[in-house]
């Protein structure tokens, strides 16, 4: 492979953006041949390369990382709203819609669902997801010829829609304490530890991006936790599952264990590694699991949160205690980012009947910001992403200034408009390894 040159290096100029951790006029960020950024300035250096792409009246932002998402569930969108066919009045029997159509796709429609849902990502500034992946086998469990199948279906999605993927390969083992997995849930199910890290091992060693997603305390023994987060320790593999999702959960926990779902994966050594562990949801917690979480990650999926009555996410005590917030599109009923930050701000102003909740020593977009990429990053360990610094991918999205939602409004503000009051349709400009996918 040839070095690249300075010849190769292309720079990108907007009107305002985040560079690192400063917020300046005129961003400038210089990339070379292979996608990665050399240096960042504010305005255009004298000596900058030939080619200066000028992307105008934009803000500038690091692409934005999505740490939670379910792809196939895109195509329930809109399909629970209504009693008649089932009733999908509750989190449960919302379930069992969405198993209705978990087990009905095999791995064309698994690829083509999935590629449809990372195109609208990638069209919202999203250039990286942790693909929370379940659907495994065929439907009656049996493995296809190839056991990572579908887990190929979606990296195929996702390389060729153009966005990074973390896949987060959940195991999952029964429908709950002394519960075999319902037929529906026989597809999810390895059948052991060590089928599903021969999956993995697989796939770690063909080069993928891999995390270990036991799927929830409800769903995998405490010997099977036990032994997942040996090898994540051994291999340095970030550690993803669904945590108090549900009061019903924990209720579970509590009749198995004696414990909470956070101690349980405490106890089975998933936090023994600091930063290592992205609890998805994180709602229903007791003081001590705040405790037991300093240090690690929260993954908020407001929209899909509020979808599914699940509660609000204590995102300021999380923020107290020291907890890395990201964010996820779960269900992906919405896929914006935008508007899943905003939400963790809204949701929190409605439940203290106060304003400015997420504000610390930076202003609340800036919070919100800070969620959106950097949390991802970190809860998917990738801290190479989610910031315009030399040395990492140019991977970034931008707002257009004279967007209806944003025209007209002084430059600093818009930016507050976008984050607090707006949507991902401002973005239309997205960059992933320095090359322009919109
Ligand atoms: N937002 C929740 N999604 C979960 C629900 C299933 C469960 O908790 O059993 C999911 O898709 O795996």
């Amino acid at each position: 492979m040839t070095e690249a040159t300075h010849d190769d290096r292309v720079g990108y100029l907007a009107a305002w953006g985040l560079l690192g951790d400063a917020w300046v006029e005129r961003p400038y960020v210089e990339v070379d041949g292979r996608g990665v950024i050399v240096r960042t300035a504010a305005g255009r250096p004298a000596d900058a390369p030939a080619i200066v792409h000028d992307l105008g009246r934009r803000l500038l932002y690091p692409g934005l990382v999505n740490a939670h998402s379910h792809a196939f569930q895109r195509a329930i969108r809109g399909g629970t709203h209504r009693r008649g066919d089932g009733d999908p009045s509750s989190f449960w029997s919302w379930r069992e819609a969405m198993y209705r159509v978990a087990s009905s796709l095999g791995p064309d429609e698994v690829y083509a669902v999935t590629r449809r849902c990372y195109a609208e990502m990638l069209r919202a500034g999203i250039t990286c997801v942790g693909e929370f992946h379940y659907l495994h086998h065929a439907p009656d469990g049996t493995p296809y010829a190839d056991a990572n199948e579908l887990s190929r279906q979606v990296l195929r999605a996702a390389a060729e829609v153009g966005i990074r993927v973390v896949l987060l390969e959940v195991y999952y083992a029964r429908a709950g304490e002394g519960r075999p997995a319902l037929p529906e849930q026989r597809r999810f199910c390895d059948g052991s530890v060590d089928r599903y890290l021969a999956r993995v091992d697989i796939l770690r060693s063909e080069g993928h991006a891999v995390g270990l997603a036991p799927h929830s305390v409800r769903a995998v023994p405490l010997t099977a936790l036990t032994e997942l987060a040996a090898y994540a320790r051994a291999h340095g593999l970030v550690v993803h599952a669904h945590v108090s999702e549900q009061p019903r959960e924990n209720d579970e926990s509590r009749a198995e264990h004696g414990r909470t779902p956070t101690e349980v994966f405490a106890d089975a050594g998933c936090l023994a590694r600091p930063g290592s562990f992205t609890a998805v949801h994180a709602i229903h917690l007791e003081d001590r699991d705040h405790d037991l979480l300093a240090g690690h990650n929260v993954c908020a999926c407001p929209t899909t949160e509020a979808d599914l009555g699940d509660g609000i996410i204590p995102a300021p005590r999380h923020r107290q205690h020291g907890t890395g917030l990201a964010l996820g599109s779960d269900s992906n009923a919405v896929i914006d980012l935008v508007q899943e930050a905003r939400l963790l701000e809204m949701h929190e102003r409605l439940r203290a009947q106060a304003r400015l909740c997420l504000a610390g020593p930076d202003p609340v977009a800036r919070t919100l910001l800070d969620i959106a990429t950097v949390g991802g990053a970190r809860a998917l360990g990738r801290p190479e992403l989610g910031r315009l610094v030399a040395g990492s991918p140019f991977d970034a999205c931008a707002a257009d200034l004279d967007h209806p939602h944003l025209a007209d409004l002084p430059d600093d503000q818009a930016h507050d408009a976008l984050w607090l009051s707006g949507t991902a349709a401002a973005i239309d400009r997205v960059f992933v390894g320095g090359v322009r996918r919109r």
